[in-house]
């Protein structure tokens, strides 16, 4: 067998120190004990981005979109088990980012410090026959801890919240941002855009468009009837029949009912899942960049009813959220889906603010 060249040597060695880090230090940085760090040089202009709950069944696809995103040039992947596999996997594809894994309690504040970004899809999913609102005892905690880390680490960070149900725990964040006094409205998105993916799915089926070619406002919030799909605005316009609004409403609301029962007891939508809130961050981060005319439906922080959240088309700039859009003209029927909707929301916004205040 060929004997390496020093030079072939000097290589093999620093892939193996690569590999097998022994206390990797980042460029200006403090390297977290016991981290994994993936690559020890980043430094390419980008934005840094967490995904917190990354080795779930949303978290893990979302590490990989965000890995393949060019605008990320650092990739924190967080959860409380599994995250060595994920990061050393997710680390092999040759694109920019630099991935670092940090797994359990002690190393949340390693994997939030100076991020521009936290996603979080951290939390358990639903079971066929439960509604979201059965996961508030167990997510309610989660968000919590994770947002107190967040005010500690990095308070300017943009958060898109994605743990179910979204309707309370986007409250329960504002509440903990409050009151450490690091809450800043534009910075807390709810992400509500696998409503508006499905609706311009199930809508561009019926019309016989390409998906892409289609824009459906998805408004108030991400349960049930808080679902509110603007069907009189769609892009391009068009006119359905009563008997299509009927279906397509019933099928937008029911969309993650639909996948819940589908997976029969193995969880809820993940891979679209991952698909929207990939999506969503990009719109978010191409705000940060500065790009004009970023748009997209959220459950923020909102005037636009006269309830304290709701979610609405808002534009995307270097602050976060920078403006909220009103409803538009409602049709009958939407309006009567609207105070619908904002009955069932107020309660469950209600009761986020108080799980944080009790
Ligand atoms: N907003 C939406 O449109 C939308 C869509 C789909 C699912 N969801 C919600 O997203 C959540 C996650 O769904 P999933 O299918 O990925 O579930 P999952 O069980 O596959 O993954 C959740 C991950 O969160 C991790 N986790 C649990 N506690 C944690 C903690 N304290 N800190 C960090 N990580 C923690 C788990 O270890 C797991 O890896 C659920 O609440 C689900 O209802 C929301
Ligand atoms: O339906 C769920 O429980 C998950 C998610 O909110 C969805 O809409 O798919």
């Amino acid at each position: 067998m060929q004997q390496p060249t020093s030079g072939a040597n000097q290589r093999i060695a620093r892939i193996a120190a690569h590999l097998h880090p022994p206390t990797l230090q980042i460029e200006g940085e403090s390297s977290g004990l016991g981290r994994m760090d993936c690559r020890a040089k980043g430094g390419s202009p980008g934005f840094k981005v967490a995904v917190l709950g990354a080795a779930g069944g949303i978290g893990q696809p979302l590490a990989m979109l965000m890995k393949i995103n060019p605008l990320v040039s650092v990739l924190h992947l967080y959860d409380v088990v599994n995250t060595p596999g994920v990061t050393a996997d997710i680390s092999h594809m040759d694109t920019n980012a630099v991935v670092r894994g940090f797994l359990g309690q002690q190393q949340l504040e390693d994997a939030l410090a100076g991020m521009d970004i936290v996603i979080i899809p951290a939390g358990v999913p639903r079971k066929p026959g439960m509604t979201r609102d059965d996961l508030f005892n167990i997510n309610a905690g989660i968000v919590k801890t994770l947002c107190e880390g967040i005010a500690k680490c990095c308070p300017k960070a943009i958060v898109n919240l994605i743990s179910n149900p979204v309707n309370s725990t986007v409250p329960i964040a504002a509440e903990v941002f409050k009151k450490v006094g690091t809450y800043d409205p534009k910075r807390l998105l709810g992400v509500t855009m696998l409503d508006v993916v499905r609706a311009n799915t199930f809508v561009a089926e019926v019309l016989g468009l390409d998906p892409r070619e289609v824009d459906v406002p998805v408004v108030g919030g991400h349960a049930g009837v808080t679902i509110l799909p603007l069907l009189s605005q769609v892009k391009p316009s068009c006119s359905l029949t009563p008997t299509e609004i009927d279906y397509l409403t019933d099928r937008i609301q029911n969309g993650g009912t639909e996948v819940v029962e589908a997976k029969a007891g193995a969880g809820s939508a993940t891979l679209s899942m991952a698909y929207a809130a990939a999506k969503f961050a990009d719109a978010c981060l191409r705000g940060l960049r500065g790009d004009a005319g970023v748009i997209e439906c959220a459950y923020v922080a909102s005037t636009v009813t006269e309830l304290p959240f709701f979610a609405s088309k808002v534009r995307l700039g270097r602050a976060g959220i920078e403006e909220i859009y009103s409803l538009g003209p409602l049709n009958e029927y939407e309006r009567t889906g609207l105070e619908k909707a904002k009955k069932e929301l107020a309660g469950s916004i209600q009761k986020g603010v108080s799980f944080v205040r009790k």
